[in-house]
């Protein structure tokens, strides 16, 4: 048997992956959250491992951890070894990258965006925000240096009051949503044998080809003052305008650059 560390399997999955994205995507390393060495790392203590009643019955499938299961009632994943429902468990999909079809696309003024490559249903899991957890000094820090690095999009998201999600560098497909005021998707805490993960979750049935879209507000960490091109009558003129990363910190990007409109700070604050 061979043991590769966390970053050597991070490289393995990039170059493996690496095809599948279209030319001219900028480059990071995708990952998938359960190969990633966090910062949080602990072992799970028996006792806090949380044990659902389900009872697999073989005629039908929701008995196996479905809608009425008490860990998926409270955002929690089966541990595998403990379910009653043993490998029928359905309560598993963080852990098991139960990801749907999903596309990347060029959009007009907005960078890559992300398009459901099938049928999504209202409350469906889509897809993990994987990436860096960091501390919010850390996330403060980067930010920064992003900027200076000239990096455009902001890729950190909150993850709870401590720690952040940082997909610049490595994330998932998901790094690739955009913003819209009226978003057809939204982000969901989950606890995954003791910590906890971001997915994005369908808000409304999405038809295959439609862009994914979700609400930068609540956990967005952008910095930039970065003007809204998401069209949707109640636009809320900045992107992430209510969350706390931009309340925290701003500032203004640089003149010329299409994306960033200086004269929009004055709105704001009129407001
Ligand atoms: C998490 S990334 C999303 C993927 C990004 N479009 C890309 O090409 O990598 C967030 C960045 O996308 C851009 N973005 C996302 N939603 C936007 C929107 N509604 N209006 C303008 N820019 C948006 C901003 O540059 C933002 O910093």
């Amino acid at each position: 048997m061979i043991y590769y560390s966390n970053s050597i399997l991070s490289k393995l999955v990039n170059i493996i992956l690496k095809d599948e994205l279209p030319e001219g995507v900028p480059p990071y390393i995708q990952i998938n959250q359960n190969e990633f060495c966090c910062l949080k790392q602990k072992k799970l203590k028996e006792e806090d491992i949380s044990i659902c009643e389900c009872k697999f019955d073989v005629n039908d499938a929701e008995t196996a951890c479905g809608e009425r299961c008490l860990n998926v009632l409270t955002n929690t994943e089966c541990t595998p070894e403990y379910c009653p429902c043993g490998s029928h468990c359905r309560n598993q999909k963080f852990q098991k990258c139960e990801y749907f079809k999903t596309k990347l696309f060029k959009t007009d003024g907005r960078g890559w965006g992300l398009l459901a490559d099938e049928n999504i249903k209202a409350g469906q899991y889509i897809i993990e925000y994987c990436g860096e957890v960091i501390s919010s000094e850390e996330a403060e820090r980067r930010s920064h240096t992003y900027e200076t690095e000239g990096v455009k999009g902001s890729y950190i998201i909150s993850l709870d009051s401590s720690y952040f999600v940082d997909a610049t560098r490595k994330g998932s497909l998901a790094r690739f949503i955009n913003h819209s005021c009226q978003p057809n998707c939204e982000t969901r805490k989950w606890t995954v044998l003791g910590e906890t993960r971001v997915g994005i979750f369908a808000k409304q049935d999405i038809c295959v080809g439609t862009e994914l879209v979700y609400d930068y507000n609540f956990e967005w960490y952008g910095g930039a003052t970065i003007r809204c091109l998401c069209g949707a009558e109640n636009c809320s003129i900045f992107l992430g305008a209510k969350s706390q990363g931009f309340t925290d910190y701003y500032h203004l990007w640089e003149d010329g650059d299409e994306r960033y409109y200086p004269h929009f700070m004055v709105l704001m604050f009129d407001r």
